[in-house]
């Protein structure tokens, strides 16, 4: 099949990549030149497992990427897949989709065939079909259902493998209001959906739409439970890991999603969690169990800095922070809780020298004034305190010898020798 992809980013470069490998030709719309040369030249503009390879191999074939809108005329399929985030009440801020929606009708207006344009951001219910739809049918002059249609497919796919969360996902998601979108959806992810392990959902443009919304809700919720369930632990003295452990052993509970510490950051959750707060409150409904979910969530970092605080008087020490991405196998740093750590220290007179494995360039230009590490080592060494607030694998058996004090205050439970530290205190247990 012939698909389109409106919006390059984390999703949107990630379900081309997929899409083309699945056999289909793909082309990427695009506003920013830099991610258009960079697809087109075969590289990946992200950080992503098995992506550059894939980009690799289908660029210039099956793959390419423009800024032109009018190329969405060769393809049957636009996936949208924009940014929706969050305005400064936490509301959702759709401006992106609008011009999106509007740049994209433009385009279609002076196609002849049929075009079904699949929603793929995540959107409140009602975007779908009272938003985008009228826009498209406005801007095309074409309505929906002749010759037009509309679609809602949520994606699932996490960071750090969203390649393989989109090749083999848990479920699928289609809504839709026709057969014939239901029908294309299917063909498009016919090689996913004939392994056999992967669920099919098909429901309505509405309830796909929320479905994302309370998936992500479910999860950060999950965390922020097992957070609380931490702190409580540390109050009694508890090892909250061994806990949970067992905890997840009940199948109504499941093991995943029970790595208790931080708190949850990114892109999606906590702009997700907050769209359906302010969603659920303009629809007359007080979301309290979400709004105390956010707010456990929120205090995770200072509590980590005030264990830190009780070992190492912070004026002036010289503090490891280890970690940066919001979490490992990213570059992200959007709503990074290693971010709020960083805050906290400073406000606190701490002299920050910060390692991250890939994602430093992307914290430098709005924290031009810590320091920066070329390895964990070098973060370590002569630090009077280290916090861990990303759990990067190559962070597992660490050195600390060349700290002026070992002192870690663990974030995420990572794998070290707590004899050989001086001082060393996990966030939960
Ligand atoms: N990042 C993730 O892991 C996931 C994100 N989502 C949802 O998918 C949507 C997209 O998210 P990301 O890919 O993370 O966003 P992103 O910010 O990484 O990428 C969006 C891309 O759209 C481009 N863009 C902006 N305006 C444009 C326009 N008018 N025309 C063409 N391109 C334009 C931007 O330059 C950017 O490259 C959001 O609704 C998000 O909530 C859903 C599942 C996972
Ligand atoms: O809508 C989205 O964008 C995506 O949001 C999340 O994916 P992602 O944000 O990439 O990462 P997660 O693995 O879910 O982690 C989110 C945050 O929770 C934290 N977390 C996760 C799991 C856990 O046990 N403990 C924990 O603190 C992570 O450190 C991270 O900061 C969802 O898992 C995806 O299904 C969804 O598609």
């Amino acid at each position: 099949m012939n698909v389109s992809i409106v919006g390059s980013g984390y999703v949107g470069t990630t379900v081309a990549a997929c899409l083309a490998d699945l056999g289909h030709t793909v082309t990427n719309v695009e506003i920013d030149e830099d991610i258009v040369e960079a697809i087109n030249a075969g590289e990946a503009p992200i950080h992503e497992s098995g992506l550059a390879e894939r980009i690799a191999a289908h660029a210039g074939t099956t793959l390419r990427a423009t800024t032109n809108y009018e190329d969405v005329r060769e393809t049957d399929v636009t996936f949208l897949c924009l940014p929706t985030p969050q305005s400064e009440d936490g509301s959702l801020d759709l401006a992106i989709m609008q011009a999106g929606a509007e740049s994209l009708g433009r385009a279609l207006a002076e196609k002849d065939d049929d075009h079904l344009v699949v929603v793929k951001s995540t959107v409140l219910p009602g975007t779908t079909e009272d938003v985008v739809g009228p826009i498209l049918e406005a801007e095309s002059g074409t309505e929906i259902g002749d010759g037009l249609e509309l679609a809602m497919n949520p994606e699932f796919l996490r960071m750090g493998t969203a390649v393989e969360d989109f090749l083999e996902p848990d479920k699928v998601v289609f809504g839709t209001a026709s057969d014939e979108a239901a029908a294309t959806l299917r063909d498009l992810y016919a090689p996913i959906l004939e392994r056999g392990d992967t669920d099919l959902v098909e429901t309505d443009i509405r309830e796909a739409e929320l479905i994302k919304y309370a998936n992500n809700a479910f999860l950060a919720s999950k965390v922020s439970l097992v957070n609380e369930l931490g702190n409580i632990a540390r109050e009694y003295d508890a090892d909250a890991y061994e806990v949970l452990e067992a905890v997840g052993l009940d199948d109504r509970i499941s093991e995943r999603f029970m790595r208790s510490g931080l708190g949850w950051g990114g892109s999606c959750f906590p702009k997700d969690v907050n769209a359906l707060r302010a969603g659920a409150r303009e629809q007359g409904y007080d979301p309290e169990l979400l709004d105390a979910v956010v707010a456990v969530n929120d205090e995770q970092p200072r509590r980590l800095v005030d264990l830190l605080a009780a070992h190492v008087d912070l004026e002036g020490a010289r503090i490891a922070v280890l970690g940066l991405s919001f979490k490992p196998g990213t570059d992200d740093i959007r709503k990074s809780r290693a971010l709020d750590v960083i805050d906290h220290l400073t406000d606190r007179g701490a002299v920050v020298v910060a390692f991250d494995p890939v994602a430093i360039e992307n914290v430098r230009p709005d924290y031009p004034d810590i320091e920066y590490a070329d390895s964990a080592a070098g973060a370590l060494e002569g630090a009077d305190g280290a916090v861990v607030a990303t759990d990067w694998p190559a962070f597992d058996d660490l050195s600390f010898e060349g700290m002026a004090r070992s002192v870690v205050v663990d974030g995420r439970r990572i794998d070290l020798d707590e004899d050989a530290l001086e001082v060393y205190e996990g966030l939960t247990w």
